[in-house]
């Protein structure tokens, strides 16, 4: 046999041969072509869908999937011909659909809509007989392959036991069941369902939804099912029809859908996130804390562990496998129970009620619970981000899509992370967690560094390792939120490390994500975003470890992050002054307000602990900073290298002054 060359499965669509009619190779099923939708009253035609090309594969279930009022039920209903296309083809196997009479496309396509249809007196086995009137003879007398099939339809779905009951009595989930058996009855090679789970449980809805995909499989059919059962349909779908609220139809397999993130910009609200590594919908922020369940004390723990991670997800913990948490919870054995630790306190919670309660009253303590924010269109987020690296080398992050599978709550590996994998181009193999852990690349990120400035004392490595990550990250975070009024959320485990020693130090962020402040005025808000992002969710983890690794002081480490957020601060506030980022030409009213809202900001994120107290300077008269003063308390102890000088916010470089810090020597610019 001669070898055909197959259409791309990823595209369906042969451009030279839209409608599938010439390709003998082309897999038959229903196809959509250039189609647009719509309803026509007296000579006035409104479309509500144009342009549709897709395919609904035989063999395969295909869900279609959309918000309210996007057009799903209307594009069914004109696939099954009870309405008119406005234009565009519609081919089924390659035969012309509207040219079918309505007999024959009754035999191939089998329909169940959520009209309610009454037929009184009639009983569960006369509903699906109606199924087979397509293929009797004219006075509808029904054959014993008739029967036959019949009976098969009320088997095939689970109905035998309402067969001969009467419709009026049955609840609408038995209903459907036996509308699902009538379409089946047709023996059709399509089946269309719009919202055939509406009125189902949810393990109706299960076994349903899996009894579709086995029919699609075993009979060869064409089944497309819309339903607002996300979560299910992605699990069990061949292939997806999404329609987003614009009215495009976006169509490949779930996983395709939703690593390029389209499931989530149609679905996702100012409270519910898709979440694409769990494919599930997750509350969206304020995220009040960190927390971990440690699953090593029971011999089951899988299913609890889950139960608890959704309760604290539920309330805005963000679950982390690795460094320090506020909170942690351990189902235990014996006595039957759970220990719960926050706050430095250790409490014995005698079941699942009570440990659900603690971890409510430590929501409700949290100081940051209640935030006033909105999930940024990650488009939006994305583009911030990559137009940062021409601000400046420290700016620039390496973007990726997610690739990683669902391991970001897994336990942390017990053994240190060996540096090789840190130094792969594959960031996602190398999560920066593997860094806040004490031995392993940490420790040879510090004396990898150490020899480099050719000091031997660790504790000036660290201290440089900490400022040259800090001013990473803060230059990340205060750029995107300067440029694009986001902060993004940077974490651990979707931020990777692509080289630690190279100098800025190298960031790969998958799937990038950020949260603005409701208001775009609210700075304390944006303050607290940052301060979560960076400094909760990084600088305080990386700290702690550095300071297993060798004896360095947290106010040096937080002297260190303030100066390299007054670094990154300085270097936009140039940025904004001197317009040297393409944008729109703007007044020098503007250019001055955006230079004030960057120094309200940091003025906040500095007088906000940890960073309070590490460093002072002055206010001018309207009451943003004079960063032209700041001073740190501590010395970072770069001059103890053998290159270093002081730098210029260094104690040592400033004879102490009450109220003003600036003295008068010497001062020496780090490199
Ligand atoms: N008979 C009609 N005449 C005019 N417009 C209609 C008619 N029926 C529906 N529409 C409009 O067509 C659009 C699509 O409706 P449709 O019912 O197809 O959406 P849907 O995606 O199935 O919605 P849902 O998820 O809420 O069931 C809506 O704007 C609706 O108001």
């Amino acid at each position: 046999m001669a070898d055909v060359e197959r259409p791309d499965p990823a595209d369906p669509i042969d451009p030279t041969d839209p409608a599938g009619l010439a390709n003998p190779a082309t897999t038959g099923g229903l196809r959509l072509v250039g189609l647009t939708i719509g309803y026509r009253h007296g000579r006035r035609r409104t479309a509500v869908l144009t342009g549709l090309t897709a395919l609904a594969r035989r063999g395969e279930l295909t869900v279609l999937l959309g918000p309210n009022g996007t057009g799903k039920s209307t594009l069914l209903r004109t696939l099954a011909g009870l309405q008119p296309p406005l234009a565009g083809r519609i081919t089924l196997d390659r035969a012309d659909l509207t040219a079918l009479t309505p007999r024959e496309r009754a035999r191939r396509i089998g329909v169940v809509l959520t009209d309610r249809v009454d037929i009184p007196l009639a009983r569960g086995r006369d509903l699906v007989a109606l199924g087979r009137h397509p293929h009797t003879d004219l006075t509808g007398r029904l054959t014993d392959h008739d029967r036959e099939t019949i009976d098969w339809a009320i088997t095939a779905v689970g109905a035998r036991p309402l067969a001969d009951r009467l419709l009026d009595e049955l609840s609408d989930g038995e209903r459907q069941r036996l509308f699902v058996a009538r379409a089946l009855a047709q023996q059709p090679s399509v089946i269309l369902l719009d919202e055939p789970s509406a009125f189902l449980d949810a393990p109706s809805r299960v076994a349903l939804t899996a009894l579709l995909r086995r029919l699609a499989r075993d009979r060869d059919l064409a089944v497309v099912v819309s339903t607002h059962d996300l979560e299910l349909a992605l699990r069990v779908a061949d292939a997806t029809w999404l329609l987003d609220a614009g009215g495009t139809l976006h169509t490949g397999s779930p996983e395709e859908l939703i690593l390029d993130g389209r499931i989530a910009a149609t679905f996702d609200s100012d409270e519910l996130h898709f979440d694409p590594i769990t494919a599930a919908f997750v509350p969206r922020p304020p995220i009040v804390g960190t927390a971990r369940v440690r699953p090593d004390r029971v011999a089951e723990p899988t299913a609890m562990v889950g139960a608890l991670e959704r309760a604290l997800r539920r309330e805005g913990w963000q679950i982390t496998a690795t460094g320090p948490v506020d909170l942690e919870i351990a189902p235990i054995a014996a006595p039957a129970g759970f220990h719960g630790a926050a706050d430095g306190l250790t409490t014995s919670l005698p079941d699942l009620p009570a440990a659900l309660r603690w971890i409510r009253s430590h929501t409700a303590a949290r100081p940051d619970s209640g935030w006033s924010t909105r999930h940024a269109d990650p488009a939006h987020t994305t583009a911030t981000l990559a137009g940062l690296a021409d601000v400046g080398p420290y700016f620039a992050v390496e973007l990726t899509a997610p690739a990683r599978p669902a391991t970001s709550h897994a336990p942390a590996p017990s053994g240190p992370t060996p540096s090789g994998a840190m130094a792969e181009g594959g960031a996602l193999s190398a999560p920066v967690d593997g860094l806040y852990r004490p031995g392993g690349p940490l420790a040879a990120a510090v004396d990898e560094l150490g020899g480099r400035l050719g000091t031997v004392e660790r504790r000036v490595a660290a201290s440089t390792l900490f400022l040259g990550y800090a001013a990473r990250l803060w230059s990340i975070a205060l750029g995107c939120w300067e440029r694009g009024g986001t902060v993004p959320g940077l974490p651990a485990d979707r931020l990777g490390i692509i080289s630690v020693t190279s100098s800025p130090i190298r960031l790969l962020l998958t799937d990038p994500d950020g949260w603005s402040p409701t208001d775009p005025d609210d700075l304390a808000t944006a303050a607290r975003l940052l301060i979560a992002a960076v400094i909760d969710g990084h600088l305080r983890p990386l700290a702690a470890a550095l300071r297993t690794e060798t004896r360095i002081a947290p106010g040096l480490l937080w002297g260190n992050a303030a100066s390299a957020l007054v670094g990154a601060t300085r270097i936009l506030d140039r940025e904004i002054t001197t317009h040297t980022h393409d944008g729109p030409q703007q007044t020098p009213s503007e250019v001055r307000d955006r230079a004030r809202r960057l120094g309200r900001l940091v003025d906040t994120v500095l007088a906000t602990p940890p960073l309070s107290g590490a460093a002072h300077y002055r206010h001018h008269a309207d009451g943003t900073p004079d960063l032209t003063t700041f001073l740190r308390r501590s010395c970072c102890l770069y001059y103890r290298t053998p290159t270093g000088g002081t730098c210029a916010d260094c104690p040592l470089t400033h004879a102490p002054a009450a109220g003003h810090p600036r003295g008068g020597r010497q001062r020496t610019e780090k490199p």
